[in-house]
Parts: C-alpha cells; structure tokens; sequence
C-alpha cells in the first residue's frame, strides 16, 4: 500500500523494539528453557525414558534459538509440518523480496519488528512440536496460572460487583446503564497491564481491587471514544424487534486476570442486553507468553466455577451456561499467530474476515493487536485510526489498550510530543490506554 510509513524494528539502536529483541526475548527463552528443565520428572512420570529424551531435544532447540536471535542470524525457514507452515515460510520469503540484494537475508535485528517477535514465539512452538512426546506441553502455561492464582483478591471484587449488579441491572434507567457500561470497559481496559510478555514472563498479577482506582486511572486514557461504544449498542438494543441478534466479537489477548475482565465486561454485555451474543477469538498455540488459548479459556472458567467463594462460582455457572446456551461462542484461527498485519486478513484469511464481518461490534484486547491493527509502523502520533488500519474494516471497531509499545495513532495535534517532554516512556510502560474506535458515528 503506497505511502506507508516504515515497520517499526530493532534496527534503531535504542529503541523499544530493540532492547525487546536484545534483552526480553532472551530471557523469555532462557525462561522457557528453565520451566522444561523443572519438567523433567513430570515429563518422565509420565512417558519414561522418551519423556526425557524430549524435554532435551526441546531444550537444545530453544538454546539454537536463543543463540540464532543473539547473534543476528539469518531467520530461516520453518521446518516442521503443521497448519500454518507454508504460509510462514511464504511470508519469510515474502520478507525477502523486500530485501535489496546487498541487504543480505531478513535478520533478527535488521527486520520488522513484529515479524521476528511473532516469528519467535512460533519457533518456540516448533521446538515443541518437534519433540514428542511432550508436544503438547505450554511452556507458558504455568506463569499464566500463576497470575490468575495471584490476582484472587481482585477476581472476587470483581465477580462480587458483578454478582450484584446482575439483581438489579433491570431496574437500571439509561444513565446508570452506560455509567456501568463505561465502569466495566475500564476494568477491562486495566487488566490489560497484566501481561507477561512485557515482564519478560516475569509475574505481573492486579493485586488491589480496579474497581475502586477507575477514577484515578482515567486520566491517564489518552483517546476516550467509549460515548461511540454506548451510542453504538444502545441503538442496536432500541432496534432489536427488527433486528434481534446484537453481536459483539472480543478478540482476546492475555489470560489470568485480563481474560476475567473480558468474561465480566461480556457478562454484563448480555445482561444490559446491550449484546445478546458474544464472539471470542483466541490463540491456536502458546503466544506472547500470556495469551489465551482455548486451554487457558476453558481451565479459567473452571476455576471460577469451583471458587470457594459464592459469587466468584456463580460467575464460572453462569459462564458454562452461556457457552453451553450458544449466547458465548469461542473461535479458534490460525491467522491470529500468523505475523500479517491486520489488513492483510481478507487476503490471508478471508474466512476469518467474513466471520468478524456479522459482529456490530469488535473489540480488539491489547497492545499486540494494536500493533496489528495499524502494522506496526512508525505513523505521526496525529495520523487519523482509520488511515492506519489500511482498509481494515470488517465491522465498527475498537481498540482498548494499555501502551506497551512505541505506536500510537489519533492524537490531538502536540498531545504526543508533550508526554514525550514530560514522560519519555509514555509509550511502553502500559501506564497509558485507550479506547479507539473506528465506524460510523
Ligand atoms: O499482551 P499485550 O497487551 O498484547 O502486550 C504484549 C506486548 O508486550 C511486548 O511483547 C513487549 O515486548 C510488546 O511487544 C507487545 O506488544
Ligand atoms: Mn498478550
């Protein structure tokens, strides 16, 4: 597409996308490494010797990797056969034909970022594939537990809050409705700072309840299109006798804690009756360490469900129920942990495209669909969101993001360059976020 700026990438020295690639992606494979290593018995209760053959086969892969992307190898083919082999190795050569011939071949620190950062997490994937029989193991799975384990205090808030509105939300008048409304999309937007990748796997649990920090946290949202999100639903729900199925698709991101804002945001979405089918969308294989898979979905749920605490297990039955009654539907797609941007999706994936094309409403979870979204690229802070999706509009849309990386389109003329004066992090400590939409209004 002409006139689009470049792809961000660790070639700038100094950069976020460079010290990620230098320092925490090797630690997340060192990391990763580790957790294999603390498998081993588990892998040899379970499959003896051959367990044990290939918890050490996975390891010297990961290590390959490690010292590949240390080194700045060139990136090289997938090798192992699996659903989406071929159109990685496609995109690879696809990465090559960008190159000028003195360029060399596409390198870890030479080539987009987004690429080699997606690229790595599938070759965490091929590690594993390669050694059965522990090819079905997560090597993530583990810290994502964790920080639904540590977030226990807010996850009963939360549930709790929801519990209790749930009695009344009938009795709500418009007003309430929408502040409620606005109350759950910020919980949502919140639990976006719980993600593990950007703590190189490290814990990144909420231990003090959102709910009660909405307020203090709401200055620090830098576009606030929610009132479109309200507008949006309000008048699908006016209109439902001629039109009564109201859609809303989440694209979800990180599991733990952000994944329980999700399902309470989707929760109410169906009780306000402001959506009356909610669409989820997660990843095939372990990604970016902490998002969801449809393991992590289903595990999640029944932890909820088997709660000690009343309203938390309330939350986990009422759950089942909506994905038992069709009203919660999970989808699952490759094109998720392929590297494209997102405008290439009716090329890539047209299936997928056509899918999101029935939603009214889609909200797209984190930092990395941001990047996604607009392709990672270094835009002007002002250039308009609808520009930066490139022609990617299945349905009205909206971002909510907490800033974990340096993009970040739609600002008010001089907004970007005064936080970069006063706070030149601003764009990557996930201290910011937003609500972006883009649709009619
Ligand atoms: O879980 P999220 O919100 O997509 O955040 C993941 C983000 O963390 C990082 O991996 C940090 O390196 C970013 O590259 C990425 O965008
Ligand atoms: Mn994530």
């Amino acid at each position: 597409m002409a006139g689009r700026p470049a792809s961000l990438s660790a070639q700038d020295v100094g950069s976020f996308a460079y010290l990620t690639v230098k320092d925490r992606t090797p630690q997340i494979l060192t990391r990763a490494i580790d957790t294999l290593h603390r498998h081993k018995s588990e892998f040899f209760e379970k499959h003896g010797e051959r367990g044990v053959e290939a918890e050490k086969k996975a390891i010297s892969l990961l290590s390959k990797l490690r010292n590949e992307l240390q080194t700045d190898k060139p990136i090289i083919p997938l090798v192992e056969k699996f659903v989406d082999t071929d159109i990685w190795n496609q995109y690879l050569e696809h990465q090559q034909s960008l190159l000028n011939e003195s360029d060399g071949k596409p390198r870890w620190f030479y080539s987009p970022w987004l690429f080699v950062e997606c690229y790595m997490y599938r070759r965490i994937h091929e590690a594993i594939i390669q050694s059965p029989p522990i090819d079905d193991f997560d090597v993530f799975k583990e810290s994502k537990d964790q920080n639904f384990f540590e977030s226990q205090e807010s996850i009963i808030a939360l549930c709790a809050y929801l519990q209790e509105l749930l009695r009344t939300v009938e009795d709500l008048d418009e007003n309430q409705l929408k502040n409620e409304f606005f109350k759950f999309l910020q919980i949502s937007l919140w639990g976006n700072k719980c993600d593990l990748s950007l703590s190189g796997g490290e814990t990144s649990s909420q231990k003090t309840s959102v709910i009660n920090s909405l307020g203090d946290l709401e200055p620090f949202i830098l576009v606030n299109d929610m009132e479109h999100l309200w507008s949006l639903l309000s008048n699908c729900k006016k209109r439902r006798e001629k039109a009564p199925v109201i859609r809303v698709d989440i694209v979800l991101d990180n599991s733990g804690f952000e994944l329980v804002t999700d399902l309470v945001l989707a929760d109410f979405l169906l009780a306000s009756k402001l959506a009356t089918e909610i669409h989820f969308y997660g990843k095939t294989i372990p990604w970016f360490v902490s998002d969801t898979t449809v393991h992590d979905f289903n595990w999640l749920i029944e932890q909820v469900k088997r709660s000690n605490h009343k309203w938390v297990s309330k939350c986990g039955v009422d759950w089942e129920n909506h994905i038992k009654m069709g009203r919660w539907v999970y989808h699952d797609h490759i094109f998720w942990t392929l590297p494209h941007e997102f405008c290439a999706m009716p090329q890539v994936a047209p299936d997928l495209y056509a899918e999101l094309q029935k939603a009214h409403l889609i909200l797209f979870k984190g930092d990395l669909n941001y990047r996604k979204l607009t392709g990672d690229r270094k835009w002007e802070f002002t250039v308009p969101f609808h520009q930066a999706l490139s022609g990617f509009h299945p349905a009205p849309l909206c971002s909510i993001r907490t800033l974990k990386a340096e993009i970040q389109v739609g600002l008010r003329p001089g907004q970007g360059e005064q936080l970069t004066a006063s706070e030149p992090n601003w764009r990557t400590q996930g201290k910011y976020g937003i609500f972006q939409f883009d649709g009619p209004l």
